[in-house]
């Protein structure tokens, strides 16, 4: 065995152990290139990161999956020795998500399989860039673990070296496209939906169709995020491939939360419309919008349930203006939303109470889950559910799953959503579902 250094005195009662390494640059897609499982790529505002193995993996199934991951996280990250110079940034972080609907879905040929209804992974091997920094962390477990994490970090060093610039492909083409609902179908469950909300049984509710895409070529998913890196620069992009099954992966425009000591971030987005083909149209469509009070209602709905969500976390929870997001394919109504915490709590607390949000879900929010349910004739699986990051201090970053889609090699499930109130048109909220498949889908045919 090696000499133990530092931090390593504990290194007798310690079960997992971190090293880290600053490195020239940050070759995210090398990680990525592979087949390791579990694969975590992660890119948000000026940082990205990509994760591959596992040191330790939490799954859990259930009401109490929420909790069970914090809980089993919390342990993990409580037995894990760092050392004390490594800066925050390049610190061991667990990533995963959550299913949307608790349970597991038993479902044959689901695209699905080997999601489970909650799935975090501390990884092996961390590659994060920020800004102009580029770290590489490893993770070992085990009574050898110091030695294999340095072991890991000097072989990854050198693979990460030798890495350079790769051609970030081109779309593998669709040959074959089934949509669930058929447009008929939707007129339909947006009807059903809408008699609901005169009946006083619903307030709003978030149906989603999925489309599946047999395609032409292998797809390779992290050239995907390359080319959504210029597509999508501000959204959070993402992709997790677990254990087994196919790979989860967008480009969303919505934060579910992120935590930094006691200050919350979150947002309401809702209300959408397209793009236009000139500046002076996009601002027609975007005036529009922010006068529509369809879409306004739709919209305050989402951040009036946020600011409930929170009040018991915190006393103050402030609620920005109402503005445009406008996106490469589609814009949308938004408020910021932030609070400061009343007590130190755990990120994955705050996911727990916000989601889902009435951006994905509905109101109230038992009668628009069960809705979802008896109308969808698919599994949202990891749609339109928390994905991001936890770190050893509770802090971190979830994002909405949305703009998404599951794939394998050669199929592809995309998902996209509409919020139904009272006055929603079936062919307009068809329409704009179909502009919320197109980051996905523009990156396929
Ligand atoms: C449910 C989705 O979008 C949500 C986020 C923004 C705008 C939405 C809307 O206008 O309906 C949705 O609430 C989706 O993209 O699948």
């Amino acid at each position: 065995m090696e000499p133990l250094r530092g931090d390593e005195t504990t290194v007798g009662e310690t079960t997992v152990v971190a090293r880290g390494c600053r490195l020239d640059d940050a070759p995210v897609r090398a990680v990525l290139e592979t087949d390791a499982r579990p694969r975590f790529f992660w890119a948000a505002g000026t940082e990205s990161i990509a994760a591959r193995g596992s040191a330790a993996t939490v799954t859990a199934d259930g009401q109490s999956r929420f909790d069970d991951v914090r809980t089993a996280v919390e342990a993990l990250f409580a037995d894990c020795s760092v050392p004390d110079d490594l800066p925050s940034v390049a610190r061991p972080r667990a990533f995963g998500g959550f299913a949307f609907h608790n349970g597991t879905h038993e479902g044959e040929d689901s695209p699905w399989d080997g999601f489970p209804s909650a799935a975090f992974f501390l990884p092996e091997i961390q590659v994060t860039r920020r800004d102009d920094d580029a770290w590489l962390t490893t993770v070992a477990t085990g009574p050898e673990a110091a030695t294999e994490a340095e072991t890991l970090l000097e072989e990854w060093r050198d693979r990460l070296v030798a890495d350079s610039e790769r051609n970030p492909g081109t779309p593998p083409g669709i040959s074959h496209r089934k949509r669930t609902p058929t447009q008929d179908g939707w007129r339909e469950q947006v009807a059903a939906a809408t008699e609901s909300i005169d009946r006083g049984e619903l307030q709003k509710v978030v149906l989603a169709q999925s489309l599946s895409a047999t395609l032409d070529a292998e797809l390779s998913v992290p050239d995907v995020m390359a080319r959504l890196s210029k597509t999508y620069p501000d959204c959070y992009r993402f992709m997790l491939s677990p254990d087994s099954g196919g790979t989860f992966f967008g480009a969303t425009p919505e934060r579910l939360v992120s935590v930094r000591g006691r200050t919350v971030r979150t947002e309401a987005l809702a209300g959408s419309t397209g793009r236009g083909d000139t500046p002076a149209e996009d601002e027609w469509l975007a005036a529009e919008l922010l006068d529509s009070e369809k879409d306004r209602h739709e919209q305050k709905l989402v951040a009036d349930a946020i600011r409930d969500q929170l009040k018991p976390f915190a006393s103050t929870v402030r609620i920005g203006d109402r503005t445009v997001r406008r996106l490469a394919t589609v814009q949308h109504l938004r408020t910021s939303i932030t609070a400061e915490l009343d007590d130190d709590e755990h990120v994955l607390s705050l996911v727990e109470a916000l989601h889902p949000t009435p951006a994905v879900g509905g109101l109230p929010p038992d009668a628009a889950l069960r809705t979802i349910r008896e109308t969808e004739a698919f599994d949202r699986g990891w749609y339109a559910a928390p994905i991001g990051w936890v770190d050893a201090a509770g802090n971190g970053t979830f994002a909405v799953g949305i703009r998404s889609a599951v794939a394998t090699e050669r199929e592809a499930t995309l998902f996209a959503g509409a919020g139904i109130v009272a006055d929603s048109d079936p062919d307009r909220e068809w329409d704009e579902v179909q502009l919320k498949y197109r980051p996905i889908l523009d990156e396929l045919e």
